[in-house]
């Protein structure tokens, strides 16, 4: 069965545009599996405490018939075949993050994957871009429209629509 899952993009070495835009054709590319929305891009300020460049974040929507596994591998991939991600410092500097925010109205709790993304309502940088595309979901633990957590989020950390 098809399932609407939201993908959160992030990069902050290179060319970082080019890198969320080769994210988006490669996702278009992985089987079973459409693009169905983009967000715009946003240059964001680095969270997590290490000092770093920013970063630029975007989100997109896929119509997907891969099990929430399934795509995690596939995301995997992604990370290290096409964009060389190496094992980094948690929070730190990567070439390309690709997350999983939501899957359907699934609530997943494994060793291997959290879904919701455990920190998506704290996170601007995820929130912004995926009002933009997905203002009425509504976030299926916490009950609220992805619009609502934004405009309750506390921190001030920028994000800037490029
Ligand atoms: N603005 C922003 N900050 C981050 C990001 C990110 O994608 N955007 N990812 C991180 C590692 O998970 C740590 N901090």
């Amino acid at each position: 069965m098809e399932q609407c899952a939201y993908i959160g993009l992030g990069s902050n070495i290179g060319d970082r545009e080019l890198k969320l835009l080769m994210a988006v054709a490669e996702l278009g590319k992985l089987p079973r599996t459409r693009v169905t929305a983009v967000s715009p891009f946003y240059e964001t300020e680095p969270v997590g405490g290490v000092p770093q460049d920013n970063f630029y974040n975007a989100v997109v929507r896929l119509s997907t018939e891969l099990a929430p596994l399934e795509l995690l591998e596939r995301l995997k991939k992604l990370e290290t075949g096409v964009f060389h991600r190496v094992p980094s410092q948690r929070w730190g500097a990567r070439s390309m993050d690709l997350d999983i925010l939501l899957y359907g109205e699934l609530v997943l709790e494994s060793e291997q994957l959290t879904i919701p993304h455990p920190r998506l309502a704290e996170r601007r940088f995820a929130l912004q871009p995926l009002s933009d595309i997905a203002p009425d979901l509504v976030h299926p633990i916490l009950g609220k429209r992805i619009v609502e957590l934004l405009t309750e989020l506390a921190s001030p950390e920028k994000v800037v629509r490029i």
